[in-house]
């Protein structure tokens, strides 16, 4: 049966890097067999400028209608000025929530090919294979209440909740302990229990249920270190689990470990595995309109997305070995860009991954 794939490209880069993914996409169902028809909406800024708010209800109605949807990037700052509760961002929010995505699945996996573009040292790097588990539907991202509140003394307060139920944390260490029982059977969660008690129970629930998987080293690590750690001896860790903020902050940084926060795609699925598909980065104001994106994280997002949702890991697979074998032929956007390789654009960057589909 046809799959249906809504593309939801968003703002700045999002519109380049999706065209790229879209483009592999149309190659495998031309040539490969893949049996998907793909819609396009409207979400974020986008949105924003032609509805007036960064989630219609008919974005969110597509969404929950497809098979999976693959997500550009949100914002910019031409938004910036708008109240934080109609911001782009919360486009994005409101389709995780709304689609119920707690599990959001950020592997930071470094093709050999790329250790020099790395700026840690080749060694330090060198077959790292790091499957971040981040809770994507609760915490301070969500918690209320929150706002901005005017003191007796008439000072601003800003304020924000973090909050976790227990079964909340249960379901997101269950599928963190499940991916790990699937590689190398570790976990390790991070957390900051020593201060926060929303984080102790955290900890206490990890343990929990790590007894219903004797066979997975479960370990605990406070957030502090852990980002520390990841830059000494990033190769330690197997499956890192951990909080939506913590799990955001600890993505972009591993990403750097492969080379390029444009290297890293991520899976956000629901208790079905149905899911939403997205490269981690953001709009990048910086470098849109320019034609120099790294697509591969969009385009990996694909792969991810043809694993979890569509039921084609042949199709992933060739994915990732067509965007090893770009890597092997020397072509590299701006940012994975060293001495002795081919700088090119993103359109050749994935017109480049199309052809290589095929070896
Ligand atoms: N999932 C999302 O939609 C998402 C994620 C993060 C940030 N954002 C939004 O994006 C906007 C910009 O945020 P930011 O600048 O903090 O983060 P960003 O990830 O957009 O950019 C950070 C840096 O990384 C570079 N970069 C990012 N993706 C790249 C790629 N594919 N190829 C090459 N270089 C790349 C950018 O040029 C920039 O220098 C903000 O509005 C933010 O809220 C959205
Ligand atoms: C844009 C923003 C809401 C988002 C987040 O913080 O989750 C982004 O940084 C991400 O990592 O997907
Ligand atoms: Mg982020």
């Amino acid at each position: 049966m046809t799959k249906k794939v809504l593309l939801l490209p968003g703002d700045g880069i999002g519109i380049e890097i999706v065209a790229e993914a879209v483009k592999v996409l149309q190659a495998l169902r031309n040539d490969y067999g893949l049996a998907v028809e793909t819609e396009t909406a409207l979400v974020g800024g986008a949105a924003i400028d032609a509805t007036g708010g960064p989630l219609p209800e008919e974005t969110l109605q597509l969404a929950r209608e497809a098979d999976a949807v693959l997500l550009g990037a949100v914002g910019g700052p031409k938004w910036e000025p708008l109240d934080i509760s109609i911001r782009p961002e919360k486009g994005l929010l409101g389709l995780r929530a709304g689609l119920g995505l707690f599990a959001n699945l950020r592997p930071a996996l470094l093709y050999p090919q790329l250790a020099s573009a790395s700026t840690l040292r080749p060694e330090v790097v060198a077959g790292l294979d790091i499957m971040i588990v981040r809770e994507l539907t609760g915490g301070i991202y969500f918690g209320q209440p929150r706002g901005i509140r005017t003191l007796e003394n008439g000072e601003r307060q800003g304020f924000n909740t973090l909050v976790y139920s227990e079964s909340e944390v249960e379901r997101i260490g269950r599928a963190a302990f499940d991916i790990a029982m699937k590689r190398n059977k570790r976990v390790c969660s991070v957390d900051k229990a020593n201060v926060l008690e929303c984080t102790e129970l955290w900890r206490e629930v990890m343990i929990r249920v790590a007894k219903d998987y004797p066979e997975v080293e479960l370990s605990h690590m406070y957030v502090d270190n852990a980002a520390m750690q990841l830059v000494r001896a990033p190769k330690q860790f197997d499956v890192m689990v951990t909080t939506n903020m913590f799990g955001d902050i600890l993505s972009d940084e591993a990403s750097m470990l492969t080379g390029s926060i444009g290297m890293l795609p991520s899976a956000s699925l629901d208790a079905d595995g149905k899911g939403m598909y997205e490269p981690i980065h953001g709009s990048a104001p910086d470098i849109a309109g320019q034609g120099v994106a790294n697509p591969l994280a969009t385009i990996l997002s694909v792969a991810m997305m043809l694993r979890y949702s569509l039921g084609e890991e042949a199709l992933a697979a060739r994915i990732e070995r067509a965007v090893s074998r770009v890597l092997d032929q020397g072509l590299r956007t701006a940012d994975i860009h060293t001495e002795g390789t081919t700088r090119v654009g993103t359109a050749r960057m994935g017109d480049a991954v199309v052809a290589a589909l095929a070896d």
